[in-house]
């Protein structure tokens, strides 16, 4: 492929593309014209039957459009040869298609082999991808896809999506099927992994929460194969273009909102006073008697929070010196603001302290802070940043039709 002018185009574009199958009136997918920029994740969601995985098949070649013309980095692939074009494409299914005959190394080095790699290189590509998505090679190498747990058996068919080092991904519902609980985490992994290989991602999702919170940018399907609203999400949750997508976000636009913003991109209010592990009891009253919040945040050496003292507490107190009352989970960088607000509610308390990646204080985040960060516009972090050929672009509908 070529990548000269990189920086030009769009890694994939989807060009008016159309999608009637056989005997069906109504087409699955309907002009379609999208530009999925380099290194994003692009989240199609919309409700079922929409045209979603019909839009995946169709970037692979899987089916044939009726009309319209796909571009990946820049070339006409419309036509090209499919079993090629899949070669360069990684392509990751709810169900996982995992060969049930084959082990994890066989699964995983499925492209590899297409692609007339040699044993060891195979070897230790299956062997980083394995360690890349959290399982011990020396365990799971061996094993069968029916020994494997449903978490378990997804990440080795991202892992085997990954395997050729594709430039794009397709992944259709990956983190489908699971427990809450296990997706979270499939879908924190991803983002960790995704901030570190860059890939160009189609992703596909019914739910909105999981493209908010995967995607830079959200396409959203209506029910008739028209993606009606292209933006980033914070722009779907805060000016959906229409009734449709207003119904489809549901309530709570302002809460999803909070997941947006992370802890390590806002400036946390300095304006606790702080004691630190050397201050006597003296310096520590006198601290106390200036705090306008009526609290100061005790910190070690290491200018790490300890815990925090009460204006309250008299002279001779036992609690005035040491390490001060405990403190309810302070809020890192990789915290979003619906982690800190949650941390507050469940502990009663209307301020968390704010840490760096090394455990330091940085500050505090109050209700109130909270309340006015979410009528700004969130600051976006995540996998990737913009740039990356991205320059000058604003998804807009009018990319979309
Ligand atoms: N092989 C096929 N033959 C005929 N119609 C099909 C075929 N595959 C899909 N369709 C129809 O095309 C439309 C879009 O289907 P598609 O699977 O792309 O939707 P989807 O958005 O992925 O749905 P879901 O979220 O339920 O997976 C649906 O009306 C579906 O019934």
């Amino acid at each position: 492929m070529p990548s000269a002018a990189a920086a030009d185009h769009p890694m994939i574009r989807l060009e008016r593309l159309t999608k009637r199958y056989p005997g069906q009136d109504a087409a699955a997918v309907d002009e379609l014209t999208l530009d999925v920029p380099r290194g994003e994740i692009v989240c199609l969601v919309g409700p079922s039957g929409c045209g979603k995985t019909t839009t995946m098949k169709l970037i692979n070649r899987l089916i044939e459009p009726t009309s319209g013309r796909i571009y990946l980095d820049g070339e006409d692939v419309t036509e090209a040869d499919p079993d090629q074009l899949r070669r360069t494409i990684g392509y990751a299914i709810q169900q996982t298609g995992l060969f049930p005959h084959r082990t994890v190394a066989e699964n995983i080095a499925t492209v590899p082999r297409l692609l007339g790699w040699d044993k060891a290189r195979t070897t230790a590509r299956v062997e980083e991808l394995l360690d890349l998505v959290g399982l011990d090679p020396d365990t799971y190498r061996g094993r069968y896809p029916k020994q494997l747990s449903g978490g378990q058996q997804q990440r080795i068919g991202v892992a085997r999506a990954l395997a050729g080092d594709p430039a794009v991904m397709l992944m259709d519902e990956p983190f489908g099927a699971i427990d809450p609980l296990t997706r979270e985490a499939l879908q924190n992994e991803f983002l960790r992994i995704q901030s570190e290989i860059k890939k160009t991602i189609v992703f596909v999702t019914h739910d909105i929460d999981e493209a908010v919170k995967m995607g830079d940018r959200i396409a959203i399907f209506a029910g008739d194969g028209r993606v009606v609203q292209y933006d980033t999400p914070e722009k779907v949750l805060s000016e959906p273009v229409d009734d449709f997508v207003a119904d489809f976000i549901g309530s709570g636009a302002f809460v999803k909102r909070l997941t947006l913003t992370r802890i390590g991109d806002i400036d946390p209010a300095a304006d606790w006073p702080v004691v630190t592990a050397s201050d006597d009891a003296e310096a520590r009253l006198s601290v106390l008697a200036a705090a306008e919040s009526g609290f100061a945040v005790v910190l070690d050496a290491e200018r790490r929070p300890t815990g925090w003292l009460a204006a309250s507490l008299n002279r001779g107190d036992d609690r005035l010196l040491g390490t001060g009352l405990p403190l309810l989970g302070p809020a890192g960088p990789d915290h979003t603001l619906f982690d800190a607000l949650n941390g507050m509610l469940a502990n009663s308390t209307d301020v968390a302290v704010v840490v760096d990646d090394d455990g330091r204080y940085r500050g505090t985040l109050t209700l109130a802070a909270i309340q006015t960060l979410i009528h700004a516009a969130p600051a976006r972090t995540g996998a990737a940043g913009p740039g990356g050929g991205t320059a000058g672009r604003t998804p807009s509908e009018r990319e979309v039709r």
